[in-house]
């Protein structure tokens, strides 16, 4: 059996984050990987130079295209720049009964760049959130998605029951923005939390977590392993990915796609 994936984000020159990222990670987790490119970015370890969106036919001939011909088990969204781009990827998933959707609700890069608009927040909490299986906001996200602010793990949780209540069948609310001595992202399924924790490692080569581990809840649901699953391997893959440093670029780094493949332990 070939499990296919399909990413449905922007294009990251610098290959750490977006469309790149999703790709080499579905390759490692032998997952057939497919793509949607809603926006180029110029972009490298320094920063954003450029955002270019495609257009609304373009992005929805491209996903019709894999619709009519190679199905996938399980769906990815990133990066989707404008309410417009939200709300036809949104019908077209729904026109193709795409269950296992993750929506990762990419809003700021690292280095402060906005890869969506500012007025598209509402289109995602309308349109996309309701058809999510997983919905994977950082803090700073599930903030803007929440309109609450969120300074303890209890206040995750409240956020992470509101996010619920927008539809999305789990919340994973990630920790890599809070800056304890260790990382737990959170999962609310709609009854129960599930604390993920891990030791924080101290880099500034971090750029692509986000879309490395959404990535990997993707390929795991489409092998057919639940989210509690899926989530225990992200977390394993991208301690790896971010502790064995590849190094490269001068700013924000890209992690480490086949560290977790190579059996990279790190303390
Ligand atoms: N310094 C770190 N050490 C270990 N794990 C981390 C670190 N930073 C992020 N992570 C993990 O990477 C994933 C992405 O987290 P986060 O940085 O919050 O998302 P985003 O990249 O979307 O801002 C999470 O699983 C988180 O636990
Ligand atoms: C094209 C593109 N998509 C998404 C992101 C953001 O990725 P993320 O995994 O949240 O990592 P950081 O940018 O926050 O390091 C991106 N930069 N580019």
């Amino acid at each position: 059996m070939v499990y296919k994936a399909l990413t449905i984000a922007g294009s990251d020159s610098g290959g750490g984050a977006g469309i790149q990222a999703d790709l080499k990670t579905f390759q490692e987790l032998d997952v057939y990987g497919m793509s949607a490119i809603t926006a180029v970015t110029a972009q490298n370890t320094l920063g954003v130079q450029g955002v270019y969106p495609m257009s609304v036919e373009a992005v929805i001939q491209q996903i019709k295209s894999i619709a009519a011909d190679l199905p996938p088990q399980a769906v990815k969204t990133g990066m989707l720049f404008s309410s417009e781009l939200i709300r036809a990827v949104a019908d077209e998933i729904k026109h193709a009964d795409w269950v296992k959707l993750v929506v990762d609700p990419v809003m700021i890069a690292k280095g402060g760049a906005s890869l969506l608009q500012e007025e598209a927040v509402a289109a995602l909490k309308e349109y996309l959130i309701p058809l999510a299986y997983v919905i994977t906001p950082n803090i700073p996200e599930a903030e803007v998605l929440s309109g609450m602010k969120i300074n303890f793990m209890a206040d995750r949780k409240m956020v992470a029951i509101k996010l619920y209540e927008l539809g999305a069948k789990h919340v994973v609310i990630k920790g890599g923005h809070d800056n304890s001595e260790l990382v737990t992202d959170l999962l609310y399924d709609g009854e129960q939390f599930y604390e993920f924790t891990s030791k924080r490692l101290i880099t500034q080569h971090t750029h692509g977590t986000g879309c490395t581990f959404a990535a990997v809840i993707t390929a795991e649901l489409a092998k057919g392993h639940t989210v509690y699953e899926a989530i225990q391997v992200a977390k394993e893959f991208i301690h790896a990915a971010i502790g064995e440093e590849l190094g490269i670029g001068s700013g924000h780094g890209p992690t480490n796609h086949w560290a977790y493949r190579r059996g990279v332990q790190v303390g």
